[in-house]
């Protein structure tokens, strides 16, 4: 399972997510310099286009993205979406991208969401995998810019988008299902809670938290989203900068440890990193699962280049010893 988060506040837009896996995928943070030669399944080329950050497998020389954001600042990640994502055959006088392509498409063509949304009206995606060994994941994705955010679900019946006013975007089912589910829970408050049971009955709330009551926490999509939700709407209604720190907060509260969710094949999932762009910089910061440490890679100064700058992850334990 995954979870991503899009936060926006008076200073700068921040991207990122929670990686949630059985294990690393070669995983590392990679820079698509400006002059990255892209050549799409449609026969087209670009070599000239916003540098990319985000984090993604290097394969034959290729990034294959799980989230990034360009030079404008709009940002695309992908999520598991098993079971219900479809790809197609390709279709006459539509665009047709393959899943692993949607990520780089979308950043190397767009610039803001409103251009996403026209791009949309006509995407089919292609049920064409990056090589024979390496076959399609299910995806669905959220791409989101300053002004809000998107979900795009290629299905059996075609290809779906929704806006997204909760900013955040975990896994099945699919998302209209995420939009009716919140409404469940719009009677939470962070605030003190007030005794709304019965006026005429003496009650004192008996301590704080008493207004999220009922907020789910275990690690379900369902629940997940529900809790990114909730909690990402309650910084903003009192600090209207956002940092950081407090996005990667927001993670923690629907991250997942290793041991109290296993998969299908029997394996523990758990959350392999979690990630965070400041999109106004591209300054991308991550933690390991393993390092709770927060690292971070700037955009490089020279991206008028075409050779991907690959940065490792940092993924031993650090520990700040003061003694
Ligand atoms: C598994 C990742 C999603 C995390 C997630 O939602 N896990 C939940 C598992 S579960 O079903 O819900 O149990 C996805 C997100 C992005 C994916 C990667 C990106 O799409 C880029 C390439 C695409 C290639 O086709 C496959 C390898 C790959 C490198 C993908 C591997 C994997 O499917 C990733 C890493």
């Amino acid at each position: 399972m995954c979870t991503a988060l899009t936060l926006t506040g008076t200073n700068t837009t921040l991207f990122g997510r929670n990686l949630d896996l059985d294990l690393p995928f070669g995983q590392k943070v990679v820079v698509t310099p400006r002059n990255y030669p892209f050549k799409f399944r449609d026969g087209t080329k670009n070599n000239n286009h916003e540098a990319l950050t985000g984090m993604a497998t290097v394969i034959d020389g290729y990034p294959l993205y799980a989230e990034a954001t360009n030079e404008s600042g709009l940002s695309a990640a992908g999520l598991n979406f098993p079971g219900n994502a479809t790809y197609h055959p390709t279709q006459d006088g539509s665009t047709n991208v393959a899943p692993f392509e949607l990520i780089p498409y979308l950043l190397t063509n767009c610039q803001n969401l409103n251009q996403v949304r026209e791009l949309l009206n006509n995407l089919n995606i292609l049920d064409e995998p990056f090589a024979p060994n390496i076959p399609n994941s299910p995806l669905h994705w959220m791409i989101a810019d300053h002004t809000g955010s998107l979900v795009i679900e290629s299905m059996s019946d075609g290809l779906h988008w929704y806006e997204n006013p909760l900013g955040v975007l975990t896994n099945n089912p699919p998302f209209p299902f995420h939009l009716e589910n919140v409404k469940l829970f719009q009677n939470l408050t962070s605030a003190w809670p007030e005794n709304t049971f019965a006026k005429d009955i003496p009650m004192q709330p008996v301590g704080v938290g008493f207004g999220t009551h009922g907020l789910p926490g275990d690690t379900s999509p369902a629940s997940r989203l529900v809790k990114a939700a909730f909690e990402r709407a309650a910084p903003n209604a009192l600090d209207p900068e956002v940092n950081v720190s407090q996005f990667f907060h927001i993670l923690e509260s629907v991250a997942m440890v290793k041991g109290d969710t296993y998969n299908q094949a029997d394996k523990p999932e758990y959350t392999i990193y979690s990630s965070c762009c400041d999109t106004n910089t591209g300054t991308y910061y991550y933690t390991t699962y393993q390092n709770r440490q927060i690292t971070a890679v700037r955009l490089p100064e020279q991206l008028d280049t075409d050779q991907l700058y690959q940065f490792e992850l940092v993924n031993e334990e650090q520990i700040n010893f003061l003694n």
